[in-house]
């Protein structure tokens, strides 16, 4: 089961500037025999807490000879695929446990449907009932393109859709369903990203690109830091605190911003069962079932709209519309508009693709383990720890840096033309070189393993085969082919660069692995080759072999 960490272990150690440390201070009216009855205790003392920490120490050592353990973290900007590849490596390495967890994404996928649904609708409303911002789509997820010029196309212009009016009315129920569904999935009592302590602004500081004349200092200092502490606050939240944008009086279907849940919430179990759990369960699968039978369920609503979302996605006047303006769901997250009717229908149960393909960002960090049986070991420990990869998310990052084995970066490399959510002014690939970059060249990483995973490949691939020119948005590319080989060894080439010039540690081998993370079969593969090298490495480090 995932778990959410608070608090870093070293988070408990002192430094001299403490508020308590002042207070333990001896009192300045201290007489000769008192002060030194006083250093005695406190030699004594010394003396019994060193042999503790001694006996903890050879303990730790032990325990590390006879236990392997690997730290792993899963590294990236925002949509990336870092959740999709823990879901991976859950599937591989607990699958019941992902099967009991998948009737839970049925939240997640329904909302998913229904906020594409609504941006197609925001994409057809005729402009003077958008106000400045509604026509700035790329708020919302990474599949807004940019053109050449860096700025999103004109949309003043184009194709009215005869029906938008008839759409909008019989579409009206999801926009209700939408809020239910936020709320649903929304905790109660979380409503702000995990935040750090102030020594460690740095590394996000050390994650964005400079600004003109800006000097950045080096990621992290090894050595003498403050104790990083992990501080999640309770608050009540409300829509709009989650980050969704009010909509004003009427439908909330201009709601803006993505979902964001976090991850210490309890989403899964709460949809899983919800004011179900005298429902019956399958026999074979322990599934909850019936669900159906409750007219609340939202299936319903979804169930009746389904013919109509069917006809919006395939009217020809709504594919122009959205060609216009270069909206391209198929390439956005959580895209399930081809498959309407299954997942409409009643007894929908979320397959093992549907669960990969689902998009719910993720805030703060989330920490799996698994036992991975490997060659004669009897069973190493991973952790794997997956974090959010949105801006205002990387400062989360660098506490988990200090105990980590290796780490998997993943860099989507079909988003050569697309712009971060979090800021339309950067493009999404060069906030990956820049990130990539900033992770390669730590001193605290120098002996980390590395794996690049250059991924959503399949929609690389797609995306040239359309004709979108990569040279139109990296001029370094200059003319040459864009075919899909040519394009991945191009990747493939700046990425490696980039860890040959600036990592401190040149003796370190990169690992690249072209990857869809979304595809089980592909990726298990990987996974292993991963799983070996990383193994090995650690091996290496803690000087076993
Ligand atoms: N087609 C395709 N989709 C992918 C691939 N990798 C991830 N996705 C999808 O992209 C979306 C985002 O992936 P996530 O795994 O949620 O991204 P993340 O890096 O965890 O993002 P944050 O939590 O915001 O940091 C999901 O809907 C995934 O299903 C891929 O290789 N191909
Ligand atoms: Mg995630």
């Amino acid at each position: 089961m995932p778990k959410q960490k608070f608090e870093h272990p070293h988070a408990r150690r002192r430094t001299l500037s403490d508020p308590l440390t002042a207070a333990l201070l001896p009192p300045p009216d201290e007489s000769q025999v008192e002060r030194e009855n006083r250093l005695k205790a406190e030699r004594d003392a010394k003396t019994v807490s060193d042999s503790i920490d001694e006996l903890i120490r050879i303990e730790r050592n032990e325990k590390k000879k006879n236990k392997a353990e690997v730290n792993v973290l899963l590294l990236g900007q925002s949509e990336s695929g870092k959740s999709t590849t823990l879901k991976q490596f859950q599937l591989l390495h607990s699958p019941s446990a992902f099967h009991a967890e998948r009737i839970a994404w049925r939240a997640v996928i329904y909302l998913n449907l229904v906020r594409s649904v609504r941006r197609i609708l925001d994409a057809l409303a005729p402009e003077e009932t958008l106000d400045e911002h509604d026509d700035d789509d790329s708020t919302e997820t990474a599949s807004v393109i940019i053109t050449s010029d860096g700025r999103p196309p004109s949309a003043i212009l184009g194709t009215r859709v005869s029906n938008y009016e008839t759409y909008r009315r019989k579409l009206e129920p999801l926009a209700e369903l939408e809020d239910r569904l936020i709320r649903l999935l929304s905790s109660p009592d979380e409503d702000e990203p995990t935040r750090l302590d102030p020594a460690y602004q740095n590394w996000e500081q050390y994650t964005r690109p400079p600004r003109p004349n800006e000097n950045i200092p080096p990621p992290m200092n090894v050595n003498g830091r403050p104790a990083p502490t992990i501080k999640i606050p309770h608050k009540t939240q409300t829509p709009s605190s989650a980050g969704i944008r009010s909509a004003g009086p009427g439908p909330s279907i201009s709601q803006k911003n993505e979902v964001v849940v976090h991850t210490s919430t309890n989403w899964k179990k709460v949809f899983a069962l919800g004011n179900k759990s005298k429902s019956p369960k399958s026999p074979l699968s322990g599934e909850i079932e019936g669900w159906w039978e409750d007219p609340d369920d939202p299936v319903h609503t979804l169930h009746a709209c389904a013919g109509t979302m069917q006809e919006l996605w395939r009217d020809p006047q709504v594919k122009k519309r959205l060609q216009e303006k270069r909206i391209r769901l198929e390439e956005s997250s959580g895209f399930y508009l081809d498959e309407i009717h299954r997942i409409t229908a009643k007894k929908y149960i979320p397959t093992d693709p549907d669960v990969l393909k689902a998009r719910l960002k993720t805030m703060g960090v989330i920490e799996h383990t698994f036992s991975i049986p490997s060659g004669s070991n009897r069973g190493v420990e991973w952790r794997i720890y997956d974090v959010g990869g949105a801006r205002n998310q990387r400062q989360a990052w660098a506490p988990y840096f200090e105990d980590v084995n290796a780490i998997i970066f993943l860099a989507p490399i079909s988003v050569f033309d697309q712009v971060l959510a979090e800021d339309p002014r950067v493009n999404r690939l060069e906030d990956s070189l820049i990130l990539w970059r900033s992770v390669v060249s730590s001193k605290l990483l120098a002996n980390v393993n590395i794996v690049l995973f250059l991924n959503k490949c399949d929609l690389l691939q797609a995306k040239l085969e359309a004709g979108v020119r990569l040279s139109h948005h990296m001029v370094s590319y200059g003319d040459r082919p864009n075919d899909y080989d040519s394009v991945s060894k191009y990747f493939r080439n700046k990425f490696g660069v980039i860890h040959q010039s600036y990592t401190p540690n040149k003796e370190r081998e990169l690992y690249i692995h072209f990857t869809a993370v979304t595809d089980t079969r592909r990726t298990a593969v990987i996974i292993s080759s991963v799983r070996d090298i990383i193994i090995k490495g650690n091996l290496r480090n803690m000087r076993l072999v």
